[in-house]
């Protein structure tokens, strides 16, 4: 039995990355819309009265202290933790706060989280074809054989993310960085509207961080990418506009240059222990 047989046979265990017949409308609007948004532990405001505003087809960076609530924002878009309150939607259609966690993945919503998590047995091209395989709607001609157009699909994104030299070898011999943009690959496979990329730069090269650039900066416009870095350096090569997040809340946001000389932004980094930025 082929290896992707066997997967299909499987119980449907992936049925949450299946994308959802459900266009999202961006006719009037953003694609990612964050109202008075707030979340509390145990009384104290990770998000408070959060408000953010994703364009179509927008290459966003997001940065902020330790601790000033970058992963809890990505939490609540992705449904992972529902705010107490305020409002969440993707485009004009979808209320993100009335859909749980394989809902919001299904409408084309891919996270990729910052520890690289590709199958290292499995090839690089065979990762793909999993996060493929993934699509249920395809499962009964992967079941006959690849199609042209899967291949088409693979080999693109193989294009998309450089790593076609290396399609047949295993993805565990891949450097730090190729696994990233490989796991960058596999969510690429789902077609997402929306990404959202966690520290995607720690602990690359410098050459890895270039390509990275490259690749972020080149899948904006086709997809809205959402970024959340600490390494300035890299925000600065990539940023087009750059929101400041701390306490909770939006301290500032606009071009890079912009916000480094917002007097707030500076107090607020070199008040703490933070990288002056
Ligand atoms: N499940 C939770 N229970 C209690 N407190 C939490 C929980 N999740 C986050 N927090 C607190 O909420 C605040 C925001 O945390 P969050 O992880 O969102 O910040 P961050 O901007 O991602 O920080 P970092 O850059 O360090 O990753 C922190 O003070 C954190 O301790």
């Amino acid at each position: 039995m082929s290896f992707l047989q066997s997967l299909a046979d499987r119980d449907r265990v992936f049925d949450f990355l299946v994308p959802e017949d459900s266009p999202v409308d961006v006719r009037h609007g953003p694609i990612l819309y964050l109202e008075d948004v707030t979340v509390s532990f145990d009384g104290f405001k990770a998000i408070n009265n959060l408000n953010l505003t994703i364009d179509d087809g927008e290459l966003r960076c997001i940065i902020g202290p330790n601790g000033a609530g970058k992963t809890t924002m990505m939490d609540i878009i992705t449904g992972k933790t529902r705010p107490d309150t305020g409002t969440v939607w993707f485009g004009s259609r979808h209320n993100l706060l009335q859909k749980n966690e394989p809902e919001i993945a299904r409408l084309g919503i891919g996270r990729k989280f910052q520890k690289p998590t590709v199958f290292e047995a499995l090839s690089v091209f065979e990762n793909l074809e999993l996060a493929m395989a993934m699509d249920k709607s395809l499962w009964p001609t992967l079941r006959a054989r690849l199609t042209s157009e899967v291949r088409e699909r693979i080999d693109a994104v193989l294009q998309t993310i450089g790593l076609a030299d290396l399609r047949a070898r295993p993805a565990g011999i891949l450097s730090h960085g190729q696994k990233q943009w490989l796991e960058i690959g596999m969510l690429l496979m789902q077609r997402p509207r929306l990404l959202l990329v966690d520290e995607p730069v720690a602990g690359m090269t410098e050459q890895e961080m270039e390509r990275t650039a490259e690749l972020l900066t080149g899948l904006a416009g086709r997809h809205s990418v959402v970024v959340v870095e600490h390494d300035m350096g890299f925000v600065r090569s990539i940023a087009r506009t750059v929101t400041v997040l701390h306490q909770g809340s939006v301290l500032a946001e606009g071009t890079m240059d912009q916000v480094a000389n917002d007097p707030k932004v500076i107090e607020v980094y070199l008040g703490g222990e933070e990288e002056a930025v």
